[in-house]
Order: C-alpha cells, then structure tokens, then sequence
C-alpha cells in the first residue's frame, strides 16, 4: 500500500484554476521533492496534501485515512497526530524554549507528558541541539531554529513531513546541513519528506521529483 495516494486533485481560486487534476503516489520512506515555476501551485498542492486545505474535487488517502470525508474536527485531529510540517520562517513560539516548542504538538495529542519530554529530549540530542534544550528561539541561529522545527514537526511519529521551502531562509552552509538531517533521517527513522523547494542542490538529491506545470504533473 503506498503512503499517500492522490487522485485527480483539483483546486481554483476564483476563475483561476490551479490545480487541474494531481494524481501521485508517494511511498514509505522516500523523499520527494516538488518543484516547478513561480506560482505554479506548489504551495497550493502541498497545502492539500498535508490537509491544511481542502481541494475542490479529488480524493486523498494518507496512511489508509481518506482524509477528505473527515469532519474539520476529525482532520484537525489526524493533522496533529499523523502529519508534521516545517516551513521556510520556522513559527516556533518565541515565549517557549526549544524543548517546549517540540513538546507541545505532543501535549495538544495528549500523549503522557514524561513520555513526550523524553522524545522531544531525545530527538533535539539527535539533532545536535542538546545544549539548547532552554532556549529561546531568539537564542538560537536560524539553523537551529530550523532543526528545532524539524523536531517539533517529528514529535508525533508523523506518516509525512511535509516541508515548504525549508531552507529558504538559511545561508548555504546551514541549507545543505538541513538538507542532509532530511536524508539522515530517511535513512535512520524511515521518515517520508514531501518538500517544496527551489534549491536545486535538494531537488537533485531527493528520490524522485515531481514537477507542476499548467495544473498537471509532468
Ligand atoms: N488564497 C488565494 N487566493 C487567490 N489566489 C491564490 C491564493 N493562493 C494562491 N493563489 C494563486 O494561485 C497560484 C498558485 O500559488 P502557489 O502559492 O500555490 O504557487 P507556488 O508554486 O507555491 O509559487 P511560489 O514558488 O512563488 O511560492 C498563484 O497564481 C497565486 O497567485
């Protein structure tokens, strides 16, 4: 069973239709990169796929949900549990230090508390932030901005991580040190990555990448 399936996705805004009929398979564990010209949709169709956004018509199954006959409750409750986003400015909670900002989508799950400590430790180790568990993000350089948002997004154990040009906002050094955690990750955990990007270093190293191009994939 593949992870994700989408079926003839389709998505207007007004009398401009974006989406003209997406259809894709992802797989368990692989990372896919989704590019293709400014305005394109990309943004759109990840925002569907990771069920932020509702299609006009088109169905999608996420780890054998059909996610779209869900109530906005229901998904809003799938989304916390199965999906994790990371996106270019890193909407970490400047009040909450690191290790609150990754615990907190454990804790809205209601998952035990202690239980939820320890993963969000463990993965900020893993993530080579172990000595910034308390800080707060205006301690921290945008990379490790970025890779505590990488961890909040991986808290839950989510089937997908969708990424919306994560490093978009990182100088190279730090861009291609994410990209690497991404792979690392795959690698390590399985993890399935569904990236937007216009980093062509992260598009060509991806599994497969699918381009948008008048609605369609190529
Ligand atoms: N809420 C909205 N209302 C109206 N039009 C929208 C809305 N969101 C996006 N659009 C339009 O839909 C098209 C696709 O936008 P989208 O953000 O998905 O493109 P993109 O490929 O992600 O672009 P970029 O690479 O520039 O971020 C654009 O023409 C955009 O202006």
């Amino acid at each position: 069973m593949p992870l994700l399936h989408a079926s003839d996705l389709r998505r207007n805004y007004g009398n401009l239709s974006v989406l003209k009929g997406i259809n894709l398979t992802i797989e368990p564990g692989e990372v896919v990169s989704i590019v293709g010209a400014s305005g394109a949709g990309k943004t759109t169709l990840l925002h569907i796929l990771g069920t932020l956004d509702r299609p006009d018509t088109g169905s999608l199954q996420i780890a054998n949900q059909d996610v779209f006959i869900l109530t906005d409750n229901q998904l809003a409750r799938f989304r916390n549990e199965r999906i994790g986003f990371v996106f270019q400015f890193n909407n970490l909670l400047p009040e909450f230090t690191a290790l609150e900002n990754v615990c907190l989508p454990g804790f809205i799950a209601g998952k035990d508390e202690r239980t939820v400590r320890q993963r969000a430790e463990s993965l900020l180790t893993t993530l080579g932030l172990r000595e910034r568990l308390g800080n707060l993000p205006s301690q921290l350089s945008g990379g490790e901005q970025q890779r505590v948002a990488v961890a909040r997004a991986l808290i839950n154990e989510p089937a997908i991580v969708f990424a919306d040009e994560p490093s978009g906002n990182l100088d190279s050094r730090n861009a291609e040190e994410l990209h690497q955690l991404f792979f690392r990750l795959r690698d390590e955990l399985g993890q399935t990555f569904i990236i937007v990007t216009h980093n062509e270093a992260l598009a060509a190293l991806a599994d497969r990448t699918v381009t948008i191009r008048d609605g369609v994939i190529e």
